[in-house]
């Protein structure tokens, strides 16, 4: 290190923030970018113009601007494919994208994100147990990592020129090795993590840059360590302990703080502490405080503000934990749990929620607030923010004696719940008494729910919320609507059919609006990916049906046709899964109301003549806990919730299932536990992969693996989905065998989706 004495850690700081936007203007600058209505100068003026905006607004909110205590994590669309584009990790495929200095500009970064004609864009999946998606990086033997972007240190300099001293924000070695994939060069077995040694050193010519540069601290994300992976753990903690060892013996650096965000490091602590890394960030909303580890001479960045959630923090229980972390011997700053990314950036705005939801609430510029009073109250004590304090306590209380987060109705329904609520019949009777129903041949063809929401659908939905169009105009715009997609159908000669979900803006949302304990933000956007943002809707009290929500659609369709029409249900994990989750009772107790709420939407649907029910749990495996220790208790949680909405249903109907979004063979065994009669997949795109695992299993209900990737605009060809089926038909015979598409069709067009259909139908006769 230099011979001047180094800055100390900022009493107080955040692990990041939301990159896209107040109003989304991050999303606005890159869609216009992209439809070529502006220049990459003009996106570029935009993202600096936000980039000051929000560096501006933290430092009114108290965070230090020149102590590093202002997290530099802006991103034009990923932070994954930022670093892959750092360090000169870009497919083959799209080699010729770079410049002669390997940089890429934006138009080559947007493509690697997106894709052009044949060359598909780097894959997306889930950020831990998050619903934000990154970007996959590809990385094999031909790999030639080199520095190729000065971005990051661009970005510092420009802060510094406005008179910052901001914390780059990078991810870590180990969480970019470990979460990318092999390129196609790659031979198989083939393992990203083998190229460690070649990565390090571009990692330390980046620390020596940002130090040239002036940095004073910079953050490296590790949230790897917070995650059982396929690796046997003692290696990953052999690395990160050569990697920390490492990087901090380098001389021309920064001082480091890791972050490890999103759960507890558990035994990785005690490797990273014995490392020369000058701060660790834990994650203490998530993880408890550690205990036996000494961590004299460390800085803690002590996630105490849940980055991951809104709810506002309880300030007492917080102090009491940083003193608990000091007691360890560290010297202790105030943090988020994970980068604020994850929610909303303000409540301003919000004020139809009501002072009262409104007080219990932070959003990202809210927790900014709780951090620079709560590393008031911990340095200067507690009368220093006693206001803060306080309103704290007020909101707290206030909370917790609210009669909508514990009401005897709702609790009492739960408590009455047996057992035997949970089962239904044996298989083979329900099989019969359905066969006997409904009379559907081998490969029953059907869809998984939605039908392409049409620019008209979208404006008569719109102007109903906004009370321009009647109720009663609105019912019949949605009701023309059922029509036409039910007489598609008939048309087509699908088997079971769908009412089409035009009424749904969303399939969480739709049931939030409807159900008690819920509200919804009109600005609460958080990233999903790229520019794609999503509203989650607030789960705060108790959950209940006042009224039936979807009978009334499900039977005009059924009224229209001779055939079964599937009444279609959002199940509780994935409620859960999509919304913010108040954090003051387990999970899977909120699971059960959720349950019991569509429990009786089911004895409904059935009493309007409806029998067959989709209950739809497309998350299922995104909240799968990230240490193996922890997976059997979630999935209990998770398949009882679902048992209890659907067990209820009678011997004949048939209750189907829909599950897409990931890989399940992790989670077949929660899959056949569901018990429901019929369960789709999305399986077009890995080639039917999970069949013979599922058929290993003994799995012996009805599956429909998806034969057309909706994802794509592509329509697969008759023969592309006879292949599938007959594939299919080895490993499940043709009565377990069912015939649809991986997921909905409302992000596809007409033109597609019917030809798509008729080659669907084509293949199920050719097949059958
Ligand atoms: N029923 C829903 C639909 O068809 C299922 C979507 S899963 C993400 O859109
Ligand atoms: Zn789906």
């Amino acid at each position: 290190m230099s011979d001047v004495t180094p800055a100390p850690f900022p009493t107080g700081t955040i692990l990041g923030y939301p990159r896209i936007g107040a109003n989304r203007e991050l999303k606005k600058a890159l869609e216009s970018f992209w439809k070529g209505a502006t220049t990459e100068a003009d996106l570029e003026a935009t993202a600096a113009e936000l980039r000051t905006v929000t560096r501006d607004r933290l430092a009114g909110l108290g965070l230090g601007a020149t102590t590093s205590a202002i997290p530099s994590n802006f991103s034009f669309y990923d932070h994954m494919l930022d670093a892959a584009v750092t360090f000169g990790a870009i497919p083959s495929r799209f080699a010729d994208l770079r410049a002669n200095d390997g940089t890429v500009d934006l138009a080559a970064y947007s493509t690697i994100a997106r894709g052009v004609g044949d060359k598909a864009p780097l894959e997306m999946t889930k950020w831990f147990d998050s619903n934000y998606h990154y970007l996959v990086p590809e990385i094999g033997p031909e790999t030639v990592f080199a520095l190729s972007s000065a971005r990051w240190v661009d970005e510092f300099l420009e802060a510094k020129a406005a008179g910052f001293v901001t914390r780059p924000v990078i991810t870590g070695p180990l969480t970019f090795l470990y979460l990318a994939k092999a390129s196609d060069e790659a031979k198989a077995g083939f393992a990203p993590i083998s190229r460690l040694d070649d990565l390090l050193p571009i990692y330390a010519e980046l620390l020596a840059a940002f130090k040239a540069a002036g940095a004073e601290w910079v953050q490296i994300d590790e949230p790897i360590l917070v995650a059982d992976t396929d690796t046997d753990r003692t290696e990953v903690l052999a690395n990160a302990a050569r990697v920390y060892q490492w990087l901090g013996e380098q001389t021309a650096r920064p001082q480091l703080l890791v972050a490890a965000p999103m759960g507890s490091l558990g035994d990785a602590l005690p490797v990273l502490a014995a490392t020369p890394v000058e701060a660790i960030g834990i994650d203490l909303v998530r993880g408890a405080v550690p205990v036996g580890v000494h961590l004299t001479g460390k800085v803690i960045a002590a996630g105490v503000v849940d980055g991951h959630n809104i709810w506002r923090t309880d300030l007492d229980a917080a102090l009491a934990t940083l003193k608990a972390v000091e007691a360890l011997g560290a010297t202790v700053a105030v943090s988020t749990s994970t980068s604020l990314f994850h929610v909303p950036h303000t409540l301003k705005g919000e004020d139809h929620l009501g002072a009262e939801l409104i007080s219990w609430l932070a959003f990202a510029d809210e927790k900014v607030a709780e951090i620079v009073a709560l590393a008031t109250a911990y340095t200067e004590g507690e009368a220093a923010a006693a206001d803060a304090l306080a309103a704290a306590r007020t909101a707290l209380a206030s909370r917790k004696a609210h009669p909508g987060t514990n009401r005897a109705d709702v609790r009492d329904a739960l408590a009455a719940v047996t057992p035997a609520d949970l089962e239904r019949s044996a298989y083979a009777d329900r099989v019969a008494a359905q066969e006997a129903r409904f009379h559907l041949p081998e490969l029953a063809t059907t869809t998984i729910g939605s039908f392409p929401q049409t620019p008209e659908i979208r404006k008569a939905r719109a102007a109903w919320a906004k009370g321009e169009l009647s109720d009663a105009d609105y019912e019949t715009a949605m009701k023309a609507e059922i029509a036409s997609v039910v007489k598609l159908q008939e048309d087509l000669g699908l088997d079971v059919l769908v009412h089409g979900e035009a009424e749904r803006n969303d399939m969480v949302q739709y049931f939030a609006e409807l159900l008690d304990g819920f509200d919804v933000t009109v600005n609460g956007w958080v990233q999903s990916y790229g520019s794609r943002c999503t509203r989650p809707s607030i789960l705060w009290g108790d959950v209940a049906r006042p009224l039936p929500m979807t009978v009334r659609w499900a039977q005009y369709a059924q009224s229209l046709s001779d055939k079964p029409v599937k009444g279609m249900l959002t199940g509780p994990v994935t409620i859960l899964a999509w919304s913010f989750v108040r954090d003051d009772q387990p999970l899977g107790v909120t699971a059960n109301q959720v349950a019991l709420a569509l429990r009786q939407e089911i004895a409904d649907l059935e009493a309007a003549g409806i029998g067959i029910i989709q209950v739809d749990e497309p998350a299922l495996r995104e909240l799968l806990p990230l240490r193996n220790a922890d997976k059997a208790a979630y999935l209990g949680w998770s398949v009882n919730s679902f048992k209890l909405a659907t067990s209820g249903a009678k011997d004949d109907t048939q209750v189907h299932t829909h599950l897409c979004y990931s890989e399940f063979g992790e989670i077949i065994d929660a899959i056949d536990g569901l018990d429901a009669d019929v369960t789709s997949i999305e399986a077009a795109r890995s080639r039917m992969e999970v069949l013979p695992a599922i058929k290993a299993h003994g799995y012996e209900r009805q599956i429909g693996p998806g034969v057309w990737d909706i994802h794509s605009p592509r329509v697969p060809s008759t023969e592309e989905i006879t292949e599938l089926l007959t594939l299919a038909k080895d490993s499940v015979s043709g009565q377990q065998l069912w015939v649809n598409p991986d997921c909905g069709l409302k992000t596809r067009g007409y033109a597609e989706t019917i030809e798509s259909l008729e080659h669907l139908i084509a293949a199920t006769k050719a097949v059958r």
